[in-house]
């Protein structure tokens, strides 16, 4: 089985969270993959050279000097950082942007109704599955960051956890795949607020009922998204999760 683990921004931004994590990620067993964020970082160090930040429903609008301090952000300092630790762990670990070995190609959003500039929508049947299988088969671990390319030169912009979805059902066609997104919270909460409100299950109907109750909102929106598409596209089992429990059986389930 193979097991493809995001890990969100929140985790990569504070230093202890991310040690342990990867503590843990370094022991899971079997052919494995990390995806990571870092959409916070990325906030902060437009701010400090004051360019302004647009979220949208969880998506960042990209022009051209953001989708710069993106991939300084995450392919370089963000992916690096990670690739290093890793392999301070004994792990053969390989830092990836989409663009590398053209592993994940990427379509500009068209601008309507939103335009979000330089953010890209994946098709899994584009991953280069051939490319990871050669990894996979050589125990090295990918490590991607979230950036993909259109194909004619220019890098774009993808959430990370379309970025987990789309790799996992690539993946999905080799063998059978897991896909665990990690993040600071142990689960899909009914309340935000209250860590002991973990929903153990989600279905479509119960997230049509959550989100018509304004109780998932923001990052959870494409999270959800991209757990919904792996499962109706192949991928075994959907878990969403706390980062410090990676290997404990607990989170929230997403079922068909
Ligand atoms: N029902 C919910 N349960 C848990 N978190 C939720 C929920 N609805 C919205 N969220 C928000 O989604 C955030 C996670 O998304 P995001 O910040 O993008 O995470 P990451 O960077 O780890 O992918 C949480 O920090 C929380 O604020
Ligand atoms: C298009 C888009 O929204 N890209 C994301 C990619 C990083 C990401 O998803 O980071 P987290 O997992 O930490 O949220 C962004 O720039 O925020």
């Amino acid at each position: 089985m193979i097991t493809v683990v995001k890990i969100g921004g929140n985790v990569i931004d504070n230093a202890s969270a991310l040690s342990g994590f990867l503590d843990v990620f370094s022991k899971l067993e079997g052919p494995k993959m990390l995806v990571h964020g870092g959409g916070k970082l990325a906030t902060r160090l437009s701010a400090q050279m004051g360019v302004k930040t647009k979220m949208v429903e969880g998506r960042r609008v990209t022009d051209k000097k953001t989708l710069d301090i993106v991939t300084m952000v995450y392919a370089g300092l963000t992916n690096k950082n990670i690739v290093a630790a890793l392999s301070a762990r004994g792990v053969k670990a390989v830092g990836l942007s989409g663009a590398d070995a053209n592993v994940i190609p990427a379509t500009k959003r068209a601008p309507n109704p939103i335009d979000f500039g330089y953010v890209g929508d994946i098709n899994p049947a584009e991953v280069n599955t051939d490319f990871i299988k050669t990894l996979l088969d050589a125990d090295i671990v990918p490590v991607f960051c979230a950036l993909t390319h259109d194909s004619h030169g220019s890098l774009l912009n993808s959430n990370a956890d379309s970025v987990a979805s789309a790799v996992a059902i690539a993946t999905s066609h080799i063998s059978a795949t897991r896909l665990v997104f990690c993040f600071e919270k142990p689960g899909v909460l009914l309340d935000v607020e209250d860590d002991n409100s973990v929903i153990p299950i989600i279905n479509r109907s119960k997230y049509a009922e959550l989100r018509a109750k304004n109780l998932i909102f923001e990052g959870m929106l494409p999270k959800i998204d991209g757990a919904f598409k792996a499962i109706d596209n192949g991928v075994k089992e959907v878990i969403i999760k706390c980062a410090d429990s990676l290997l404990c059986n607990t989170g929230t389930t997403i079922q068909e």
